[in-house]
């Protein structure tokens, strides 16, 4: 298949997203497993596809004074896919991005449509100085238009850390995240597993994490979930970050976990690998579509302490009637740790969506203070870089419930790399996307005083 073919392509995912508001991995997925396209025209949709929802504002910018304030959705995506590889891809040259455009509009719209793709990306390039540097002199909006973020996030980082740093992370946000693993320790090691990944393709390249003794970063192997390493259960796609959190609950062989909100499963099946599979892991999720998916993984890994099962977390000291050795909550959150995964985030995000998300970590962090046996320990974590989701709930739980501390232990076992770069609070250990080319996460421990 063509280049043309993978723009049609890439353009429907876009619509698919904008129209669903479904995420994009998810869609591209989708539509790639079903599609006969060349490895090369796949990279070009992937790249289409995140650079265009990546840098949406800023596309929108330079189209503004071209562009009919009233566009079919599709035109709207067209446009922006377009303007993208004007701005942003070197390797494609302007008159062909425009070429494929109108086509793309003859074959979808009618002639009108056309014409008006044609007019308005020839107005784009008549004016350079739109594509070129971004002249706005407030500084919010220049970060805002420079690295694609919404003006209200850029504030609100802003309000948070010194301008360099948000910089960095508006910049790595933009930057395509890594494919890392975490190898099943059931049945294999870290170096075995590494061995095998570059002899099932010579083109691959491993390396070892820095954040996670059990991650491996993988370059060029495309998708490692269609691989027969990945069938065979020998591993988990899992950012370094993530990997983070089950090692900071370490919980002991033979012990009881509680894992509240577990679906996919990525943190529950690691549980039950650093407990050599020895005890119980009672993972939970709201939705039953959900609890499937840690099911899917329990039976592809051949871990046998994983017990998933639906509920509202919130209900859960009313269901059951035992305290947990070790409790895990990984809060549903706003997500501004993984957006350089999910970058359609940023624009569906609001700061009014955190406050509804703080009241339901709080109503979790009450279910999760009476479920901790005395003794016991408890993690709370989430992908998301906002302190009133984080060092404010954790003020909050602290203040709360006085059983609890906050437990420092982790900090010694940390890398050292981690130790060094990342920021660490009492009990706490914060890390920015910029760090490690990795998600942005927050993770605290707490032990129960008996
Ligand atoms: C951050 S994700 C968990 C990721 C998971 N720990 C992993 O590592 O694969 C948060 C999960 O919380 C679930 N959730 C949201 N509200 C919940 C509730 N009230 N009770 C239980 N689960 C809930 C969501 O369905 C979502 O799967």
């Amino acid at each position: 298949m063509n280049g043309r073919n993978a723009r049609d392509v890439s353009l429907e995912v876009l619509t698919r997203v904008e129209r669903k508001t479904s995420y994009s991995n998810l869609e591209l997925h989708q539509v790639l497993s079903r599609s006969q396209l060349s490895p090369v025209d796949r990279n070009l949709v992937t790249e289409l596809v995140y650079g265009t929802i990546q840098r949406r504002n800023t596309l929108d910018w330079i189209l503004a004074p071209f562009t009919p304030r009233k566009l079919e959705l599709w035109v709207r995506q067209l446009l922006r896919m377009s303007v993208y590889q004007l701005k942003y891809l070197d390797k494609v040259p302007a008159r062909a991005a425009v070429h494929e455009a109108v086509e793309i509009a003859k074959r979808r719209g009618h002639r009108g449509v056309a014409s008006v793709v044609n007019a308005v990306l020839r107005n784009v390039l008549r004016h350079p100085d739109r594509l070129g540097t971004i002249s706005e002199t407030d500084p919010v909006k220049k970060l805002s238009l420079e690295y694609s973020h919404p003006e209200w996030l850029v504030k609100r980082w802003l309000d948070i850390w010194d301008v360099h740093t948000v910089r960095a992370m508006c910049d790595t946000n933009n930057r395509a995240p890594s494919h890392t693993v975490r190898v099943n320790r059931l049945k294999l090691s870290r170096e075995e597993l590494a061995t095998q990944l570059e002899a099932e393709n010579p083109q691959v390249k491993v390396r070892e994490s820095d954040i996670s003794a059990y991650g491996l970063i993988v370059e060029k192997f495309g998708n490692v979930a269609d691989s027969v390493l990945y069938r065979e259960g020998t591993c988990t796609v899992q950012d370094e970050s993530s990997m983070l959190v089950g090692e900071i609950l370490k919980p002991a062989p033979g012990s009881t976990v509680l894992d509240m909100c577990a679906a996919p499963g990525g943190k529950a099946t690691h549980l039950a690998e650093l407990m050599d599979d020895e005890g119980t892991v009672d993972a939970f999720d709201l939705y039953r579509h959900k609890v499937e998916l840690i099911e899917e993984q329990v039976r592809r890994l051949g871990v046998r302490s994983v017990r998933a099962r639906q509920a509202d977390a919130r209900q859960l000291p009313r269901l059951l009637s035992k305290k947990y050795d070790y409790v895990l909550l990984d809060a549903p959150c706003s997500g501004l740790g993984v957006i350089r995964r999910k970058p359609e985030i940023k624009w569906r995000r609001s700061l009014e969506d955190v406050g509804g998300l703080v009241a339901l970590q709080q109503q979790l962090l009450d279910a999760a203070a009476q479920l901790v046996q005395p003794g016991g320990v408890f993690v709370y974590s989430t992908c998301t870089l906002e302190p009133k989701e984080n060092e404010q709930q954790v003020e909050w739980f602290l203040r709360r419930y006085p059983a609890f501390q906050p437990d420092e232990s982790f900090v010694r076992t940390l890398p050292v790399d981690v130790r060094e770069k990342a920021w660490l609070g009492s009990g706490m250990v914060r890390i920015l996307p910029q760090y490690f080319c990795s998600d942005g996460f927050f993770i605290a421990r707490f032990t129960h005083m008996a």
